[in-house]
């Protein structure tokens, strides 16, 4: 008799759960919205569960399926996303009624978030706006300038790092990583890590690969916290690894002690934070047009308005972190898919060191911000390669408040996630002609293409914030590079590169070898 009450008990449940999705499953038909044929319990999330494809290649494939609408329905689970490929609309969203979609959707801070997790990627609506106004006097011209000589000095230690490798294939990444590491550890925490030198990983540089590491039980924390966001608060489960958290917490809050208590000074992001605190804000001095992208949101109206914001040591270490992680991880792979692209294409490779070189040589053999910005050829190739191997694949948004697509009869209710498909439109042939194909002449400055286009990091008040910061590091490097070598890819490398289904970012699997050779007079002079 037990049995079978548990029998039907379980019966019950199992109907009961069927019941839940099929409705849950109807919510795009129901709006008239085309969707992917979702499957039981997982939705549309198999393929990345299982592994198969990587986050960004999952998004990729799935607006390929959906040629010609304007938009398209998924579900995550039981969630349903609404992705967002036409160009006009995806404008309407990141800029023009961006005040609908102002959140990005990873959870809602309150007293228990971790330190870490309170950044400004998790913040939400008025938070997000004031602090967004107050860091982003951080990313000016005028500072970058500062922190130039900075990342310098690391180049060129990296340059002496590969000198004296007795490696004959180079492990690039992982030479970019140890760089990219020392350039965030002295600009965000005013620490020298001094990653290039060392020959035993040190606990430092683990715990800032594992902040990107997507073990199942990462993944498990960011799909509850996306789709139960109650059941995530209830059970305080954190955004990102406890572990790396706690590490880095503690020698973020260690260094702005010391650094509040020491008459000490440098140019770098603690001792803004420390500005910050004792100030309340920023100057945003000068008035280069590069740095408007930071001035979106109101600028000093609305800091005004939002003085009320405590800047506490926890914001400072929330920001610091996401500052570390963000900038460790991207950079890297950015300069690394550079000189893969470069290895891959020679012709290019020796038009971009050409430009290097006559920029430097115009600026009387000096590498520094100006000269950067002398380098046009060699910054169209940077452009592509963002577009080719876009580091987010996708973009996040929150209906903030409720929205009807202008020209559609679509209309979504706060609340609703939001996908707008970097990728999707990254390689699409209606933007970019052949766009399986490298070609940074696509980005000459007499080329146009419609806004909303370009999307590696993102568009809108909410663009990376550290947008300039991270092409100013990732063009010192590799034009550094570029000026002592030439690149090509090492016998040891599997071609094709696999990518790494593990990732939330766009990831070779294996490592990729390069052979470096000696920029010879012939190279310079071509
Ligand atoms: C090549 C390197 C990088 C790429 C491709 C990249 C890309 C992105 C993208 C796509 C977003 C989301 C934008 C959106 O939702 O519209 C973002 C946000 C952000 N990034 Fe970056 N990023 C890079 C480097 C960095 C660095 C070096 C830092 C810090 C020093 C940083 C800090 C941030 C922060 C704080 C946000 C959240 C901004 C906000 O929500 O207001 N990023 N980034």
């Amino acid at each position: 008799m037990l049995l079978i009450l548990i029998a039907v008990a379980f019966a019950t449940l199992f109907f009961w759960l069927w019941m839940r999705m099929k409705k849950a499953f109807n919510f795009w038909e129901e709006r008239g919205v085309p969707f992917k044929k979702p499957v039981f319990f997982f939705g549309n999330s198999w393929p990345i569960l299982s592994r198969k494809v990587s986050m960004a290649q999952h998004h990729l494939n799935l607006y390929k399926e959906f040629p010609d609408v304007p938009y398209y329905g998924i579900y995550d689970f039981t969630k349903p996303f609404l992705v967002v490929k036409d160009i006009e609309l995806v404008e309407r969203e990141l800029i023009k009624d961006f005040h609908h979609f102002v959140d990005h959707g990873f959870g809602n801070i309150d007293e228990n978030t971790p330190a870490t997790d309170i950044n400004l990627f998790n913040m939400n609506g008025k938070l997000w706006r004031a602090m967004r106004n107050k860091f982003s006097p951080m990313f000016t011209t005028g500072k970058l300038r500062q922190m130039v000589p900075l990342m310098n000095t690391l180049s060129n230690s990296l340059v002496g790092a590969i000198e004296k490798s007795k490696e004959k294939d180079i492990d690039l990444r992982d030479m970019f990583q140890r760089f990219s590491m020392d350039v965030i550890a002295s600009c965000a925490f005013g620490l020298n890590v001094n990653a290039i030198e060392e020959e035993k990983e040190s606990e430092f540089r683990k715990m800032g690969k594992m902040a990107f590491q997507t073990t199942y039980k990462q993944l498990m924390r960011f799909f509850i916290i996306t789709l139960f966001p109650k059941v995530a608060k209830f059970f305080r489960i954190p955004m990102n690894n406890p572990i790396v958290t706690e590490y880095f917490s503690k020698i973020l809050k260690d260094t702005l002690t010391y650094r509040k208590n020491s008459s000490q000074t440098r140019n770098d992001f603690v001792q803004l934070f420390v500005t910050l605190q004792q100030k309340g804000s920023i100057e945003f001095e000068g008035d280069d047009t590069e740095d408007s992208y930071l001035k979106t949101e109101g600028g000093e109206k609305v800091e005004k308005k939002m003085e009320s914001y405590a800047l506490t040591d926890d914001i400072m270490v929330g920001q610091a972190f996401i500052f570390l992680v963000a900038g460790f991880e991207g950079t890297s792979l950015a300069m690394m898919w550079f000189c893969y692209e470069l290895a891959l294409h020679p012709e290019i490779q020796a038009r971009a060191r050409a430009d290097v070189v006559r920029a430097v040589k115009n600026r009387g053999g000096v590498l520094d911000y100006d000269t950067l910005k002398e380098m046009t050829y060699f910054d169209q190739c940077l452009q592509e390669v963002n577009r080719f191997h876009s580091f987010i694949g996708s973009l996040f948004r929150i209906c903030t408040k409720d929205y009807t697509f202008p020209g559609t009869s679509l209309s979504i209710k706060a609340g609703q996630s939001v996908l707008i498909p970097a990728n999707g439109i990254h390689d699409d042939p209606a933007y970019y002609e052949e766009p399986d194909k490298f070609n940074p002449d696509r980005f000459a400055p007499d080329v146009t293409r419609p806004n909303c286009t370009y999307l590696p990091f993102g568009d809108g008040p909410r663009v990376c914030i550290a947008m300039r910061f991270a092409l100013t590091e990732v063009r010192l490097c590799v034009a550094r590079m570029l000026l002592d070598y030439t690149f090509a890819l090492s016998p040891k490398t599997k071609l094709p590169l696999e990518i790494d289904t593990t990732s939330f970012t766009n990831l070779p699997k294996n490592p990729v070898y390069f052979t470096l050779t000696k920029a010879t007079e012939v190279d310079i002079a071509a």
